[in-house]
């Protein structure tokens, strides 16, 4: 995985950008993501002892912690350019319910005891993911990872102990709850960014693959953030029959992309066309169009090369290369192409809606893609929601 994204361009295949507004609709869905991750969270329990003079020593230890009234106010991110995510998860607010057991050991008494007890906390939570490339996927660091207590309240069952063993307890409670929770929240946030990391590269992954064809979308270079997409770089090389395409003449730039549209597909010529081939040989991709004047059945190698608005030729038998333009549903062979730069809408968008939806691209809430040919590559532009099923889908995998 190169670190230079700009090195890598030529290796990429496809592009993907996340664009700010794309960002907001996923974080609406964080809250969720965060309460899986505190409940899901495992608490060790924790041993502490005390020398006290003239008694002894107090021995305690904080058992079962669990957590209760989870409630979570908002989240709110910001997208730091060249940096990573920054995120703020306020209004946390749980109960902490556990046991204490404690004792004391000296040369005149051993006696132990236990007393249950609650914590009302309110919580603050800061993450600032960092995307790196991890094992050729997009990875996410959230070690940068914090827990603000605005209010943390103990509140001992019975309140018949003492006041200096309530005051031991309580310093004990603070700290070590403190720790413990941070350590474990973070740790379970950690688990759950690279899970939705792994979750959508894995969709994205399998979506592109149907039958023997399959594609590796690992990265060719590190993720890049600015202050308004998150953009990743991927191989896009198709295997088929044991052959895997090569790509090296790729043409990406980031300028190819606008940031008016929530998510951007960029894909290179190199990556469709031995998609297209494997399909076409597959049996997959049959290019059947049929206008008022004429019925074409695609058949022999075939190779979709994008030039302008739609005109694409296919290199047909013969030793003349054949140009279409396919124009809706008029397809006007031409010898020459100088007279073939007409603006169409490119059949081929029908052709790959079709392949999408069958891929189940319908399960995704998705507003008025655009598929856009252009010199070399092709770009496919849309809006959407994120579905409370694949939320779903995806805590399961969380909650594992
Ligand atoms: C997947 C939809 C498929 C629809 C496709 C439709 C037409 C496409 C046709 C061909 C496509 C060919 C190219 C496909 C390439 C796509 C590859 C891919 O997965 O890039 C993905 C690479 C990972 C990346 C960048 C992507 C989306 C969401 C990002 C996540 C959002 C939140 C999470 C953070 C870690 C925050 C966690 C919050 C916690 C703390 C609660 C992020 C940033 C981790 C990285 C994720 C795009």
């Amino acid at each position: 995985c190169l670190q230079d994204p700009a090195s890598a361009y030529r290796f990429t295949g496809a592009v993907c950008r996340l664009t700010y507004p794309a960002a907001v609709v996923l974080n609406e869905k964080t809250t969720k993501v965060i309460e899986a991750a505190f409940q899901h969270a495992r608490y060790p329990s924790m041993k502490g002892e005390k020398s006290l003079l003239f008694i002894g020593k107090v021995m305690y230890g904080l058992d079962n912690l669990e957590i209760h009234n989870l409630s979570i106010g908002q989240s709110a991110f910001e997208l730091h350019p060249g940096e990573g995510i920054a995120m703020e998860i306020s209004n946390v607010s749980a109960v902490f319910k556990g046991t204490i057991q404690y004792g004391y050991g000296s040369w005149l008494v051993n006696f132990g005891h236990s007393v249950d007890f609650e914590i009302d906390s309110q919580i603050d939570l800061g993450i600032n993911p960092k995307l790196y490339c991890g094992d050729g996927k997009v990875a996410a660091d959230t070690t940068d990872c914090y827990l603000n207590f605005h209010k943390l309240r103990l509140h001992l069952q019975g309140d018949k102990e003492p006041n200096w063993l309530k005051k031991l307890f309580t310093d004990f409670i603070t700290l070590t709850v403190k720790l413990v929770i941070k350590g474990q929240i973070c740790k379970e946030i950690n688990k759950a960014a690279n899970i939705l990391a792994d979750f959508i590269q894995d969709t994205a992954e399998q979506f592109l693959t149907d039958g023997d064809i399959s594609v590796d979308i690992g990265i060719t270079a590190a993720p890049v953030i600015t202050a308004n997409y998150i953009e990743s770089y991927h191989k896009g090389l198709t295997k088929y029959n044991n052959k895997i395409a090569v790509i090296n003449e790729s043409v990406f730039h980031p300028s190819q992309l606008t940031e008016d549209r929530m998510i951007y597909f960029w894909i290179s010529d190199q990556f469709l066309n031995p998609m297209l081939k494997a399909a076409h040989q597959d049996g997959r991709f049959q290019l059947n169009v049929s206008g008022e004047e004429l019925t074409v059945n695609n058949t022999g190698e075939h190779k979709m090369h994008f030039l302008h608005e739609g005109v694409y030729y296919l290199r047909g038998g013969g030793s003349q290369p054949t140009y279409m333009a396919l124009c809706g549903k008029v397809i006007s062979f031409i010898s020459t192409l100088k007279d073939a730069f007409v603006v169409c809408v490119p059949v081929l968008g029908v052709e790959l809606t079709r392949l999408l939806d069958k891929q189940g691209l319908y399960q995704f809430d998705l507003f008025n893609p655009e598929v856009l040919p252009r010199d070399g590559f092709v770009v496919i532009q849309m809006d959407f929601g994120f579905p409370h099923h694949l939320l779903v889908e995806f805590l399961k995998r969380t909650l594992q």
